[in-house]
């Protein structure tokens, strides 16, 4: 459904800067796959669905997004997919269902075939009862739920959203969520999101892209990139036969050794009575330390399998955590983040 090689896209901001946003991202989206594309800001991960929506052109590198090449035919990879950004595209004066219809006329609906459409969506995200509002008076998230429906009006095979839970309590979250997971596995979609959230990326997709300083950095599921790059942690604390701290101290040690003895087991570390490794499958690991410590002797007080997060996992590649917002961006000048009127010259020319 998707394929790039070397997609780049460097912004000229001026005659002495550069932002090179996207550095040579090669990615393939299978039909039916629900991908995830995970970074801090500034990554790239807007700039690079913007590409892939033919909203603005790369500096170099291909791309084929659903059968069409999207610098040599624009428009029939425009007519395969629906974009929901980051703003609110809808208009505000409005009523709801009039704007998913005007959408649908702008992808060529006739009228009638607009209409229904229009109401299939009502009806699919729960958007029946504000139908005659005006988009100005919807919450923020009836607003996302409407981005969505202008998204999916033309029926694309292909869904890119751009954030979509961005700025929605948990329940509104969950509760687009559903509508977006609902409508996928009816009409078969294909589905590539960018997120924050690590969870929703963690629970959402089926496949993770880490992009970094506009590249790719990891590109699994999330649990095969927990398991191979960051692992599970085993915290075991030991019971001291009499509670002396000298008797305490001695079994950790010896409980240490055991642990050491798991295949795959790492950064073995003791601190006072409490043992930490990091191991392949820690809930898989638990019963069999157990039993051998047992058997040496060695009372196992309490035992935490620890499972690694999306987090842990930038970090382990990176040094840095997702959580910490405001990643400087790559540049061969200044922070363009800083200049409010820097824009790409494409940019201008596509918006025009
Ligand atoms: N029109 C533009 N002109 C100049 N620089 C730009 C432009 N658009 C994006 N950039 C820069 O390109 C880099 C990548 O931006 P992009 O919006 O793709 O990141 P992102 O991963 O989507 O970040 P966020 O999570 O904050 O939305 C950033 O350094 C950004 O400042």
């Amino acid at each position: 459904m998707i394929r790039t090689r070397g997609l780049t896209k460097d912004f000229v901001v001026s005659r002495t800067e550069t932002v090179h946003a996207v550095r040579g991202i090669d990615l393939d989206v299978a039909p039916g796959e629900l991908v995830a594309v995970l970074g801090p800001n500034g990554a790239g991960k807007t700039t690079t669905m913007r590409m892939l929506t033919t909203l603005i052109r790369p500096t170099a590198g291909t791309a084929t997004v659903a059968g069409a090449e999207i610098t040599t035919d624009p428009a029939a990879v425009r007519r395969s997919i629906g974009y929901v950004g980051q703003g609110n595209g809808a208009g505000h004066v409005q009523r709801a269902a009039d704007e998913i219809v005007a959408q649908g006329r702008i992808y060529g609906l006739d009228a009638r075939t607009a209409r229904r459409r229009a109401d299939d969506l009502l009806d699919a995200l729960d958007l029946r009862p504000l139908a005659r509002r005006k988009v100005s008076d919807l919450s923020g998230g009836q607003r996302r739920r409407l981005d969505v429906a202008l998204g999916l009006v033309h029926a694309p095979r292909l869904l890119f959203l751009d954030e979509p839970s961005t700025g929605l309590d948990p329940q509104t979250r969950a509760n687009l969520w559903d509508h977006i997971l609902r409508l996928r596995a009816e009409r078969d979609m294909t589905i590539v999101l960018t997120t924050h959230y690590l969870d929703e990326a963690d629970t959402m997709a089926e496949r993770v892209v880490v992009v970094d300083h506009g590249r790719v950095i990891a590109d699994d599921t999330a649990d095969g990139l927990k398991r191979t790059l960051a692992g599970d942690r085993l915290v075991l604390e030991v019971a001291g036969d009499d509670g002396r701290p000298a008797d305490v101290g001695s079994a950790a040690a010896r409980l240490a050794e055991l642990v050491a003895r798991v295949p795959g087991a790492r950064d073995v570390t003791v601190d006072r009575s409490a043992v930490s490794a990091r191991v392949a499958d820690a809930p898989a690991t638990v019963p069999g330390v157990v039993v051998a410590a047992s058997a040496a002797g060695i009372t196992v007080a309490t035992a935490q399998a620890i499972r690694p997060t999306l987090d842990d996992v930038f970090l382990a590649l990176t040094g840095r955590s997702l959580r910490d917002e405001g990643a400087p961006p790559d540049s061969t000048g200044a922070d363009p983040a800083a200049d409010p009127t820097a824009t790409d010259p494409q940019t201008r020319k596509d918006a025009a």
